[in-house]
């Protein structure tokens, strides 16, 4: 089922440029000419220091069933240019329909933690095909990975507490909101609300009573006795819709009766107010009512910022429901992930590097087919170094940070190291497993534990070190000066 949400001909999931230019390949004869493009982001989001990948299920499942089907084929021959031409002949639209991918794929399995510029996901074959992608591999993975990302911090400032994903209402629309429940599910959170991403995902789904269910009734102790009632399994009332305090007793009133009947009231919802000050008062109250089990639900316009002043103020909530803030990444709603050409194969077979200069250093793109390798020891994660794989590793084994080249960190006497891309796709065809979304939630989970705390922390924090292997530097920097002297020649 969740394969079929992206396996319909989607194919025109794309923006018209890459169809420019994908029958401008076609037309000079150099559709099938091989190519590299690599998947990354510059900066992690949220001003953080990291980012969770998430999002390459869907992205291969989206591969997989890659097509243009008659009725797409016919749409692109009504388009027309500026003199009301066709923008493209018959025969080019006829290769599309017969189509076939033929990449290869390469990516961080989902649930990595990554850093800035290291490709997340690379993709190998003819420059055509490369090209057609790049829009919905950057709409899938930016998305998922943004959101796994907020959900990791969320799930950071919660600490031990459950973190409940409410976003569905304030979702960005469909797929936002079901990509949005598997994304927070990778990142940390415990359940979400969503009963069709509980459906298509397996991720488990929680939920207590809106105000409306008080509102319906003559008074709010009723609504609760009928609660229990219908519901005795699931008893978490939300107590805020008159007086707060009242509330929590009314609903331990109702929690007593419950309890002669052989349930168990699972806790109180607050909404709204001072969520530090209420919650430390209803602790007190369902304490000394007998209820020192009962848990303390919170929710109303949570993020990790308020969610760890909460903790600072000894606020006594046991469980977190987060939604508009975390299901549309309400503070960076976009992860400015790219996908750059680095790479294009000469007649000879032999690959030739391709650089991208700009004015910001940090958008000079990095040639070559990279991976990425990561340095750990049991301790945690020492460093990740990109470097082209058609060259290997320079013996010295030290990276340079692209941004500021003076900043160098040797690597070598950490034995323990591991390349991040891991084949995914050959020949268009899916070679990984597919991963219980339990497996990718466990490894990011496992994976941040890795990474240093001061890396992790929300203001201003450390910079992971990444960088390019020195000899790929060097090959870099030398693509530079010559292009860059060749303009002063000219
Ligand atoms: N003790 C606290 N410290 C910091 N932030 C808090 C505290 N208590 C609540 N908040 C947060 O402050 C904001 C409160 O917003 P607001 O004043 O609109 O809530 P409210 O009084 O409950 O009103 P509404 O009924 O419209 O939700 C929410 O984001 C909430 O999570
Ligand atoms: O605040 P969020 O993190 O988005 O969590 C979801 C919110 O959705 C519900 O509110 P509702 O839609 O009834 O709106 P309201 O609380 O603003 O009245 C719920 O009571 C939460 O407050
Ligand atoms: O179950 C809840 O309490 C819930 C679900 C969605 C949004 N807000 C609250």
């Amino acid at each position: 089922m969740l394969k079929r949400l992206y396996q319909p001909p989607l194919a025109l999931l794309t923006d018209l440029y890459q169809l420019t230019m994908a029958y401008g390949y076609w037309k000079l004869g150099r559709a099938n000419q091989q190519a590299v493009f690599h998947l990354f982001f510059r900066k992690p989001p949220f001003k953080g220091g990291y980012a969770v990948t998430a999002g390459l299920q869907q992205a291969i499942d989206y591969l997989e069933a890659y097509r243009f089907d008659d009725s797409d084929v016919t749409y692109l021959a009504e388009l027309t240019g500026n003199d009301g031409q066709p923008l493209f002949e018959k025969a080019f639209l006829d290769e599309l329909r017969d189509l076939k991918l033929t990449v290869d794929v390469d990516a961080m399995p989902e649930g990595t933690v990554s850093f800035g510029q290291e490709p997340m996901l690379r993709v190998k074959g003819p420059i055509l095909q490369c090209q057609l992608l790049e829009t919905p591999l950057l709409n899938m993975i930016n998305f998922q990975t943004l959101i796994a990302t907020k959900a990791s911090r969320i799930r950071a400032a919660a600490g031990d507490e459950p973190v409940l994903e409410f976003g569905l209402r304030r979702a960005q629309g469909i797929d936002g909101a079901i990509s949005a429940s598997r994304a927070a599910y990778i990142g940390g959170c415990a359940a979400t609300s969503n009963v069709l991403a509980g459906k298509l995902f397996g991720i488990p789904v929680k939920g207590t009573h809106a105000h409306s269910w008080v509102m319906s009734f003559d008074s709010e102790l009723e609504s609760f006795e009928k609660y229990a009632e219908v519901m005795p399994n699931n008893c978490v009332f939300l107590v805020d819709t008159y007086d707060t305090l009242d509330g929590v007793r009314q609903a331990c009133q109702v929690g007593k009766q419950l309890r002669r009947r052989g349930q168990e009231m699972v806790g109180i919802r607050l909404d709204s107010g001072d969520l530090a000050y209420l919650s430390i008062e209803a602790r007190k109250i369902l304490d000394e009512e007998g209820f020192p089990n009962a848990t303390i639900v919170a929710s109303n316009d949570l993020d990790e910022h308020i969610m760890e002043s909460l903790k600072n103020q000894g606020a006594k909530i046991a469980v977190w429901g987060v939604g508009t803030k975390l299901a549309t990444a309400f503070d960076q709603p976009a992860l400015g992930g790219v996908y750059k050409l680095a790479a294009m194969q000469r007649e000879d077979g032999s690959w030739q590097p391709k650089v991208k200069l700009s004015e910001q250093a940090i958008k000079t793109s990095i040639p070559g087919m990279l991976q990425v390798r990561r340095y750990q020891t049991g301790q945690g994660l020492i460093g990740d170094m990109i470097y082209d794989e058609t060259r290997g590793i320079d013996p010295r084994e030290i990276i340079v940070d692209s941004k500021d080249t003076t900043r160098r960190k040797r690597l070598a006497e950490h034995t323990e190291s591991f390349d991040l891309l891991t084949p995914t796709m050959r020949d268009g065809v899916r070679v990984s497993e597919i991963e219980p979304l339990e497996a990718i939630r466990a490894r990011a989970l496992e994976q941040l534990q890795l990474v240093h705390p001061t890396i992790r922390r929300f203001m201003n924090p450390h910079e992971y070190p990444v960088g390019l292997d020195i000899g790929l530097h060097e090959v870099r920097n030398r693509m530079i000066h010559d292009i860059r002297g060749s303009q002063l020649d000219d």
